[in-house]
């Protein structure tokens, strides 16, 4: 009674569910060992028809009562085992409940909605599997010709050594020899077909489960990928990926092969001894109970290392993509500190680990060896009592061992099963994310004239929702006008143009592109119409070609007709002074660009980048002061491509130089996420107000050492310093280099 009342209590307090639900489980082992002991008497005293002491212990009502007892107890350990059962999954629930609480990637409030429409992670690695049920069903139906002939083995085994020895018979001995050639062959074949099959299986699970993963990460929103490490999702791409399709995979074949070898065996150990096959049943239940909670235990565990061991990949993949950094500030120390931390705590549970897989080694090795003692002292009475053959006893001790064998291979698919699980609650919980974002839409107007505006527009970036970065902010940007946004540092001038990418969502007001919401417009459609070039380029390791062309191949869902060609490949690089770089390297537009276009120069990747934008013939262009990370001879020729780019598009430049801030049509001064003046140069410098501020300040600072107007080119590149009040005084200010 008392496991029922716990269930009772524990069934109404979530919070302590997991308290509960170990308490009961502690419980109910102790009553399981209680009956088991009894059970194992009552069996053995039955069998060896030594006293019996029980009422009505003389004749066959004595053995009626007895017998009936022990179908009860059977009766009542399948009871107590399928309690044990769900308690161990309460157990497991409320453990779940507790880690998520606090070792969740994406918060508290979304694990908990997710939780609510997350199905479980079985169902949904058995629907990727689904595709693959005719391969795995064949697999299935080879292993359990397999398992047959495991069990035939034994069989043949004991009826050859009763005609060699026992009862000798020549021909017969002959006869059985070659059956077992030929079931020892067949197993061997259907082994084979069984194992290479479920191979193949486990490589399609794996490129699907990573193809899904992908796709979804693809779809998150960029505010997921501030807030979680890039190591850590690598790490759910790679590792977790494969510990689950192989693990599952690789398990599902041995426990499908233990399963139906065991069901075999059982058959046949029934057919040679039911009273030895009793005997060894009675440690069927105690093997079951403790792989279960083993595997509980050995799940969360799992789950726990498979973090630590993202986290100090993050740790490590941060420095190391970063050694300049790291060994410009003699940070190496901290970074190993770092790294060796998360490592301890790695240690520290795959010692517990360890702990745990001893333990259940030592429960596993002496339960098997415990059976075959019985089993040898009572099958040895039935020989000498002339009620079993000799051969018969091999036999089934043989049959023992394969038991105890597909026993244990059970227990160590379920910790394996468990460990691949925990991988794949991960991997899950990403591909079943929603992204936060709402559905872009999929206007494609005939025309689009680019009048961009931002309505009262409030924002704040979700990681820091307390921190508004955007206060009610309203501005416009006329087709064909260049508006250039300038002010202090941390103004709002970057989050202006990633609102207007769409990469996050104003928390009140608009913003409109032609007068409509930037995210009813298609967004492949869009973005060839509004074009970015950021102030840090980004480039693939991929062919220069491939670079300018980025999201405009046939592959990315691109009619062919809008690929672009080679001609306008070329025309993008020469407006934007690429070509003649690009020409004079030795395989031309075909060279790659290394990872991150590591082989070329900041200004060659820049200009790589401008053409991109080029190429796509946008109305509207988005730059983000595209020189300012660039060295004076780097920046001249970018500067001029950007002039040149500028002349003919409608145009929201962020701009931290005089140069290019003086020949917009006008100049927005954004200040604590406000515009706070507005006009062309001359009317702010005159104006008094932050702008002139700024301008004077940066010409005081500069004015003993910058020569402050110089034509590059023939363009009307001007070098004028920058208006960044953060930059430094004494910075050298050379034609063009950025204060
Ligand atoms: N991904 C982000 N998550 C949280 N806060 C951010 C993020 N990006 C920028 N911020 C914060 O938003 C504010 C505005 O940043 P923003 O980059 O828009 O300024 P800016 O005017 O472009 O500055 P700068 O001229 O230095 O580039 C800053 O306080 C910055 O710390």
């Amino acid at each position: 009674m008392l496991p029922f009342c716990f269930l009772r209590v524990a069934g109404q307090n979530r919070r302590h569910r997991r308290r509960y639900a170990s308490a009961r489980l502690a419980i109910s082992s102790i009553v399981y060992l209680c009956q088991l002991l009894c059970l194992a008497k009552a069996v053995l005293v039955a069998l060896l028809g030594e006293e019996i002491v029980w009422p009505g212990r003389h004749g066959d009502v004595g053995l009626v009562f007895m017998y009936g007892a022990i179908c009860a107890s059977l009766i009542g350990l399948l009871t107590q085992l399928l309690s044990a059962t769900a308690l161990v999954t309460a157990w497991e629930e409320g453990r779940s409940e507790e880690g998520e609480e606090s070792q969740s990637l994406l918060g508290k409030t979304e694990d908990r909605e997710r939780g609510q429409r997350r199905k479980s992670t079985v169902a949904v690695l058995l629907a990727f599997s689904a595709q693959d049920t005719p391969l795995l069903l064949l697999a299935f139906l080879a292993g359990a010709a397999a398992a047959l002939g495991q069990a035939l083995i034994p069989y043949y085994t004991g009826v050859i050594i009763d005609c060699a020895s026992i009862d000798p018979d020549a021909k017969e001995f002959q006869w059985t020899c070659l059956k077992l050639v030929v079931v020892s062959l067949g197993c061997a074949v259907f082994t084979g077909i069984r194992g290479g099959l479920f191979t193949i299986g486990m490589t399609r699970l794996n490129v699907r489960i990573r193809t899904s993963l992908f796709d979804a990460l693809m779809r998150q929103e960029i505010a997921f990928f501030s807030a979680t490490r890039t190591g850590e999702i690598t790490s759910r791409l790679s590792a977790d990926t494969t510990t689950v399709s192989d693990q599952i995979c690789l398990n599902l074949n041995v426990g499908l092969r233990s399963l139906t070898q065991a069901a075999m065996v059982l058959v046949f150990m029934f057919r040679a001894s039911w009273r030895l096959s009793v005997i060894t049943f009675i440690i069927i239940p105690a093997i079951i109970l403790i792989t279960k909670v083993y595997g509980a235990y050995y799940r969360q565990l799992a789950k726990a290392v498979q973090k630590e061991l993202a986290d100090a990949n993050s740790v490590a993949e941060e420095a190391l993509s970063s050694m300049t950094t790291v060994r410009a500030h003699a940070a190496e120390n901290s970074a190993t500190a770092a790294y060796g931390e998360c490592l301890r705590k790695f240690y520290t549970l795959q010692l517990k680990e360890a702990l745990a897989y001893g333990s259940y080694m030592i429960c596993t090795t002496f339960l098997p060896n415990a059976v075959n003692v019985v089993t040898l002292y009572y099958g040895g009475n039935l020989v000498l009592d002339d009620m079993m053959s000799a051969g018969a006893l091999v036999s089934f001790m043989l049959y023992v061992a394969s038991l105890n064998g597909a026993f244990q291979a059970l227990g160590d698919v379920f910790s394996a099963f468990a460990a691949a699980l925990g991988a794949a609650d991960k991997v899950i919980e990403l591909i079943q994310r929603e992204p936060k974002m709402p559905d872009a839409g999929s206007l494609q107007p005939p025309s689009f004239s680019g009048r961009l505006e931002l309505q009262d527009v409030s924002f704040s970036y979700p990681s820091r929702p307390n921190s508004r970065v955007l206060d009610g902010i309203s501005l416009r940007v006329n087709p064909g006008e260049v508006v250039a946004l300038v002010g202090p540092s941390g103004g709002g001038k970057t989050s202006i143009v990633k609102l207007v990418e769409r990469f996050y969502l104003p928390d009140s007001g608009a913003v409109l592109l032609d007068g409509r919401d930037v995210g009813l417009y298609d967004p492949r459609w869009l973005k060839r119409r509004v074009a970015l070039v950021a102030q840090e380029p980004v480039l693939f390791a991929r062919s220069v070609r491939r670079n300018i062309c980025y999201g405009l191949e046939a592959e990315d869902g691109v009619p062919s007709q809008d690929v672009p060609s080679a001609a306008d490949v070329e025309r993008a690089a020469r407006l934007a002074n690429a070509h003649d770089f690009i020409s004079a390297m030795p395989q031309g537009y075909d060279t790659d660009c290394g990872e991150k276009g590591v082989s070329l120069s900041g200004g060659q990747k820049q200009r790589i980048a401008i053409a991109r934008a080029l190429v796509r013939n946008p109305t509207v262009l988005l730059l983000d002061e595209a020189t300012s990370a660039l060295d004076s001879d780097s920046e001249a020729v970018v500067q001029e491509a950007l002039d040149r780019m500028m002349r003919n598009h409608t145009v929201l430049v962020i701009a931290h130089r005089l140069s290019t801030v003086a020949g917009a049509d006008r100049i927005l001064v954004i200040s604590a996420g406000a515009v706070a003046e507005e006009g062309t140069h001359e009317s702010l410098a005159e104006a008094g107000g932050l702008y002139s501020a700024l301008v004077r300040r940066q010409f005081s600072k500069t004015a003993s050492s910058a020569s402050l107007a110089t034509t590059v080119h023939g363009s009307s590149y001007t070098s004028l310093p920058a208006l960044n009040p953060l930059a430094p005084a004494n910075a050298p200010s050379s034609q063009g280099t950025p204060l």
